[in-house]
């Protein structure tokens, strides 16, 4: 039968234990036969599966190199043994490894494996991490407007205010933000990008500010930086701006005056020197007047805006863009470059582009890896693209109608009826739906939430019902 455990080897376990959960690299304690005996939270990370699954397994399935074994076995110290770990998912990652064995009355028993990425690795993941892959030169095009705001970019670079970019998804706000902080004098610093939509509300919190071990339930130990920490000494781009929930709004606008985060659960307060660039595809000054965002913070972040036009207002632009995606791809897949036919580029330039240039490139990634022959015809577009055309032809858009053409809109009409006739046009055509207004909103160039207003505006007059 079992002693029962003397309070001096439970002190010692626990002691163990702790030691084992403050170390921030990964560590198991194995037996001479490889049977797994500690593990600590760093690990966790690295398998990628709860401890408990991890003491349930041997070494050779953790770790795939016989050496480390034989190594174990005969109690010998090592340093940086190259390794293979393999995780729960069969990800194969190189690690070097340190072996102290451990010996009983001179017998050795086991050892206690010490992980770490080889430096060059470490280094690479760092800069991958923190590194700006655009600079100006890398904005294609060359409309007056994207010049214009290449110019602006440029000068902006040059102090250290904060920035407000807005302009539609996909047109190149992260771009233009990158290329801002590779030409400032914290280009050296980190680059570190949020998007403050694609994070929930209950995370964003933590993700930006960061917090203590403890602070909450499921707090790693030791706690964690916030994108504030990290950023320090270079740039910090929050994106979609317009999506952060107004209790972080609150929060966001007192690090900005102080410069200063307070980790969740923490009690210091820590300084960070770091620019801001924001970005937005919403009408924040929309959401600002409907009161959806803070006005002090708006103006807090607005100190300079920056607009990037949507491709289909600078289709200047197309021709280069094109051609810079077709090497691209041509290269990525080893493809021969590839001519454009007349007819085909004359569509692209017909098309609207609302996915802006993230839409460019994922059609001429489609062109490229799927046309065999050397000329790009109508043929070789996307269904999607030529339904669009042939949508647009069927049903012209509604500025080309509103000349005069629109039934019961004459020239010589007051202002406010023509908005009126030009908004029950817009709900006609494309339904009283969500979705038919956010539809209808778009084709009369005003946001959302100022055609609600207007909606509302008219009910009040009696002129409009639900
Ligand atoms: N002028 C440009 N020249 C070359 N590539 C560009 C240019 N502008 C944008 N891109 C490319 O278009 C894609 C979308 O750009 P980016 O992510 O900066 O857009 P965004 O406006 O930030 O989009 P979202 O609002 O959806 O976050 C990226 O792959 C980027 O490389």
């Amino acid at each position: 039968m079992n002693e029962p455990w003397s309070k001096e080897k439970k002190w010692f376990l626990s002691e163990v234990e702790g030691l084992l959960g403050m170390i921030p690299f990964p560590m198991l304690v194995v037996s001479v036969e490889g049977k797994v005996l500690h593990v600590n939270s760093a690990a966790e990370y690295v398998w990628n599966c709860p401890q408990i699954t991890l003491f349930q397994q041997s070494l050779g399935q953790l770790v795939d190199s016989a050496l480390l074994l034989e190594t174990v076995r005969k109690g010998k110290p090592v340093r940086d043994l190259a390794v293979t770990i393999v995780d729960q998912s069969g990800k194969r990652l190189s690690y070097l490894c340190k072996v102290h064995p451990l010996y009983v009355e001179r017998v050795a028993e086991g050892a206690i494996l010490q992980f770490a990425k080889p430096p060059a690795e470490q280094e690479r993941e760092q800069k991958r991490r923190n590194a700006t892959r655009y600079s100006f030169d890398d904005i294609r095009g060359s409309s007056p407007a994207l010049l214009a705001l290449k110019e602006q970019g440029r000068k902006v670079a040059g102090n250290d205010s904060t920035v407000l970019i807005r302009g539609e998804s996909g047109t190149g706000k992260e771009v233009l933000a990158q290329a801002i902080h590779s030409s400032s004098e914290r280009a050296g610093g980190p680059f570190i990008a949020i998007n403050c939509a694609a994070i929930p509300e209950s995370l964003l919190e933590s993700e930006l500010f960061g917090y203590e071990e403890g602070a909450f339930t499921g707090a790693k130990k030791g706690g964690k930086q916030g994108k504030f920490e990290l950023a320090n000494e270079g740039t910090l781009f929050l994106d979609e701006i317009g999506d952060m929930p107004p209790f972080l709004q609150v929060k966001l606008l007192r690090v900005l005056q102080e410069r200063r985060v307070e980790r969740i659960g923490g009690a210091v307060s820590i300084p960070v020197n770091v620019r801001v660039i924001a970005a937005t595809h919403k009408d924040i000054t929309e959401m600002m007047m409907t009161g959806q965002f803070r006005e002090d913070l708006f103006f807090r972040l607005n100190v300079i805006p920056l607009y990037v036009p949507p491709l289909r207002e600078r289709k200047e632009d197309l021709y280069e863009l094109i051609l810079h995606y077709m090497k691209k791809f041509g290269e990525r897949f080893q493809k021969p470059p590839k001519r454009l036919s007349t007819e085909a580029f004359q569509c692209l330039q017909r098309y609207r582009w609302p996915g802006n240039i993230r839409e460019l490139e994922n059609i001429v990634e489609y062109i490229v890896s799927l046309e065999t022959g050397d000329l790009v015809t109508v043929n070789s577009l996307p269904g999607s693209v030529r339904e669009r055309l042939q949508e647009a032809v069927e049903q012209p858009e509604l500025p080309q109608q509103t000349e005069g053409r629109m039934p019961g809109i004459d020239t010589q009409m007051p202002l406010e009826k023509t908005e009126e006739l030009l908004i029950m046009h817009a709900l006609q055509r494309f339904g009283q739906t969500t979705e038919g207004k956010k539809r209808a909103a778009e084709s009369l160039g005003i946001s959302v939430a100022t055609l609600y207003r207007r909606l509302h505006k008219l009910q009040r007059q009696q002129k409009f019902s639900k």
